[in-house]
């Protein structure tokens, strides 16, 4: 099996399926797009800078996404949707390979997380209105201790994991922690099928066990 056939079979086993399909209405949700490529050989990740003008997260690092609205089929044409919107990444290039377990911010939105592949020649079309920059890395770069920290305070996802990226392409510095760098770390874990050097703070057999918990306590006061 090549690179590419070896991630998807690997991150298909963790695929959360419909099972979050029907929570209640109450619970506001979003979605995010993970969008992996092949490039010279490598499995990368595309990343997003915030523009600093927005409310939340401003000139934070993230992957394309937002919240679900009325017209929105499924968690998957959210993220599609968002992405479009945000980095003009046209819905019918993309090869969509599954949603993960759905993680629960601070903030009580329920996130999606959707991986896809993209082709390798996108060029993203940044709407600046929401995203001021438009990157990617290879990800075994998550896997790495080099760059990486973790910062004492645990936040809903586990452990706060926190990397320094300097894109070769521009010398731009890039800070990803948090939720972020969460789905960054846990899809380069499975999608490579390697340990990262760093200790995970989670299960690599059961990624969704510990947000679990912190999603059925949720669903239980609803
Ligand atoms: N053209 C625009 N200019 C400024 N803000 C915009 C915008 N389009 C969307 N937004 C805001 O950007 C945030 C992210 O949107 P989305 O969910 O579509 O990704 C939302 O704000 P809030 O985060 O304050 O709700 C949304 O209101
Ligand atoms: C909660 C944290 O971990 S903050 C730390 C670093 N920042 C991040 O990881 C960005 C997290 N936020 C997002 O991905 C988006 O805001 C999201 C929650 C998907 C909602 O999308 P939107 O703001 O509407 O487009
Ligand atoms: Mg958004």
């Amino acid at each position: 099996m090549d690179l590419k056939e070896k991630a998807i079979a690997s991150l298909k086993k963790h695929a959360s399926g419909d099972a979050f399909s029907r929570l209640p209405a109450a619970l506001p949700k979003a979605s995010v797009l993970i969008p992996l490529l092949l490039r010279h050989g490598k499995l990368h990740a595309l990343l997003t800078v915030r523009s600093v003008n927005l409310k939340h997260h401003a000139g934070e690092v993230c992957f394309p996404g937002g919240k679900s609205e009325s017209g929105d089929t499924d968690e998957t044409h959210t993220a599609l949707r968002e992405a479009e919107e945000e980095i003009g990444l046209p819905s019918h290039t993309v090869q969509v390979i599954c949603k993960l377990f759905p993680v629960l911010n601070k903030a009580g939105l329920l996130i999606t997380p959707v991986v896809a592949f993209i082709e390798s020649s996108f060029k993203p079309r940044p709407n600046a209105d929401e995203v001021s920059e438009v990157f990617t890395l290879p990800l075994e770069f998550f896997t790495k201790e080099a760059d990486h920290s973790c910062y004492p305070v645990p936040s809903v996802f586990g452990p706060t994991h926190s990397f320094m990226y300097t894109d070769p392409r521009t010398g731009h510095i890039h800070q990803i922690w948090g939720l972020t760098a969460a789905l960054a770390v846990t899809v380069a874990a499975l999608a490579l099928g390697k340990k990262p050097e760093f200790e995970l703070g989670f299960d690599l057999d059961d990624p969704a066990s510990a947000f679990r918990d912190v999603l059925n306590r949720r669903l239980s006061k609803l």
